[in-house]
């Protein structure tokens, strides 16, 4: 008898209509339908719509997950999707086990008539059980698609396709008649574990615009151990920015250069002021092809580990990730 643990955060996959209140909001989880052979065991650590979920409550589900992963064969957690990729991509990079863990969640609640709870479920137990997902770190499986934690992101805010994300699923799964297929397209990777004993630092993401002259970022610097910046394109600012970021620079402070376009690496090409190759002279530090949010967590965890500036710059640069 295979042995697969469910974990249920909240989010839309556990929704309904709020009887008392306004709205829809997370109420009873879904039991995953009909898997003979296997004993499924649910747990309910908190239950909370994904707006909700801190990087506390990552490292609670990690330290949850690495207690139950030796006496499973697979372990799924359900989790709305709005912050899903943040927990997925926090968990990739703190969990060590080979067991399978697989996330996922529905975009369309219990009362609804096309709920996709159920189906998204399934499809995640059979991907979570199936022993092609060993050692590949923690995926997200949505709509038969079956996604890296690092690329995966949110690209929906109601199609139930809803996630997506360059350059794309690494896998498959389709239900058959008696059971499932599942298909990857990617081999197997190593990579290394981080172990944070708690998630103290203080990380925020400023989101550049045309005309952004820098309103925001002092007051943001003053209150953070690090900041993210969601650069235009290959990752450049205004001209304003880069004695900003020069300046934190300066004094030891990590200052990450995401992009807010939705795919595609940050490179230092461009040498005007401002552009990707002067914050980078000036200390900035390229998220690679990282998403602000996940660069967020990465730095998150490597600051909560009291990695130096030097190092952080490394773990970046080499996609230690
Ligand atoms: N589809 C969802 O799960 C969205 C919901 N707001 C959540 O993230 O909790």
């Amino acid at each position: 008898m295979k042995r697969l643990a469910v974990i249920h955060t909240g989010g839309t996959i556990a929704s309904r209509p709020d009887p008392h209140g306004q709205g829809v909001t997370p109420q009873s989880p879904p039991s995953v339908p009909g898997l003979p052979g296997v004993e499924v065991r649910d747990h309910q650590p908190f239950r909370l719509p994904s707006p909700h979920v801190t990087p506390a409550h990552m490292l609670s589900l990690a330290h949850l997950i690495e207690r139950l992963a030796p006496e499973h064969d697979g372990v799924v957690v359900t989790h709305g999707t709005d912050t899903l990729e943040e927990t997925a991509f926090f968990l990739h990079l703190l969990l060590a086990t080979r067991t399978p863990v697989v996330l996922t969640g529905s975009m369309r609640h219990a009362e609804e008539v096309s709920w996709d709870g159920p189906g998204n479920l399934l499809d995640a137990a059979y991907v979570a059980l199936d022993r092609q997902s060993r050692g590949r770190g923690p995926l997200v499986v949505f709509g038969g698609d079956i996604f890296d934690a690092r690329t995966v992101t949110k690209v929906h805010t109601t199609a139930v396709d809803a996630f997506g994300g360059y350059p794309g699923p690494i896998g498959r799964i389709d239900r058959t008649g008696e059971g499932a297929q599942v298909r990857y397209f990617a081999m197997p990777e190593a990579r290394p574990v981080y172990r944070p004993p708690n998630v103290s630092a203080h990380v925020e993401i400023l989101y550049a615009y045309a005309g952004w002259q820098g309103e925001g970022y002092a007051e943001a610097d003053a209150r953070s151990d690090g900041l993210v910046i969601a650069a235009l394109g290959t990752g450049n600012l205004p001209a304003e920015l880069l004695p900003l970021v020069a300046r934190s620079a300066g004094k030891g402070r990590p200052v990450v250069i995401a992009t807010r376009t939705h795919a595609g690496p940050v490179l230092p090409v461009y040498g005007y002021p401002g552009g990707g190759a002067t914050l980078v002279a000036a200390g900035a530090i390229p998220a690679s092809f990282l998403n602000a949010h996940k660069a967020r967590v990465l730095l998150l965890v490597l600051l909560s580990l009291g990695r130096n500036l030097a190092d952080i710059r490394r773990v970046f640069g080499e996609g230690a990730f």
